[in-house]
């Protein structure tokens, strides 16, 4: 199986849970008495995700702000980012919306932005509600979970969102978006072709994608020149 690798980087305040997270996705444990990271720390995981292996390379920032400056190095040239919050801070919210902005300005054009609130078990004394999050979310076509830690609520899932959004069909939805006149061949591509192709750089996927819906389905040929 193909593997494809994702650099994702996780931002936030300081003690929103950021590391909480990775530890919970990556080995299935919580420690209530971590220590705040310096600097940032690495981890892998590999998941499965269709018929591709999806490796996971994992920065998890120091949320402190005298480490704020470090993190455009690890930001820049991920795949997507993973903004955390602490549903019980309103102030981490603000810092959350601070790091959208920056992402906005200086991150990855095409990097995919998730937003995780966490904490989602001491949901009796929340200060964000998740509506405002979920729409702030919608706003800037963000993936949006709320998320525990300590109780795996939903990381895996937050992950799998992730994920998805780099799968094969989704990329070749993605790329092949402006060219509506031949989304049905992308349609009956992947219907029909799905698994043959060989995974590579994004354009000899999309060049091994056209060849093969020319091949497969010759009577489209001219959609696909119009
Ligand atoms: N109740 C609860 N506590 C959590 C959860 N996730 C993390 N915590 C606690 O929150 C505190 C901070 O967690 P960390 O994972 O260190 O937070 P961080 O965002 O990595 O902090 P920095 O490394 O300083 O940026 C720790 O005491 C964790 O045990 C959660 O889902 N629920």
């Amino acid at each position: 199986m193909a593997i494809r690798e994702l650099k994702v980087c996780l931002l936030g305040d300081t003690g929103v849970g950021k590391s909480s997270i990775v530890c919970r996705f990556v080995q299935d444990h919580f420690d209530h008495n971590v220590s705040p990271t310096i600097g940032a720390s690495f981890l892998t995981k590999t998941v499965p995700c269709g018929h591709e292996l999806h490796k996971f390379l994992i920065w998890d920032t120091a949320g402190q702000e005298r480490f704020h400056s470090l993190a455009p190095m690890y930001y820049r040239g991920s795949a997507a980012a993973v903004i955390v919050y602490d549903i019980t801070k309103l102030d981490s919210f603000q810092t959350l919306k601070k790091w959208v902005k920056e992402l906005k300005e200086h991150g990855p054009e095409d990097i995919i932005v998730a937003l995780a609130g966490n904490k989602k078990d001491l949901g009796d004394i929340r200060e964000v509600p998740m509506k405002e999050a979920k729409d702030f979310a919608e706003s800037i076509a963000a993936i949006f979970m709320e998320t525990s830690a300590r109780n795996a609520v939903n990381v895996e899932e937050l992950f799998q969102k992730i994920s998805k959004c780099f799968s094969l069909e989704f990329m070749l939805a993605r790329w092949f978006a402006p060219y509506d006149h031949i989304k049905h061949c992308l349609d009956c591509f992947i219907r029909n072709c799905y698994g043959i192709c060989s995974m590579g750089r994004q354009g000899s996927l999309v060049v091994r994608a056209v060849g093969l819906i020319t091949e497969r389905l010759p009577d489209r040929i001219p959609e696909l020149t119009r």
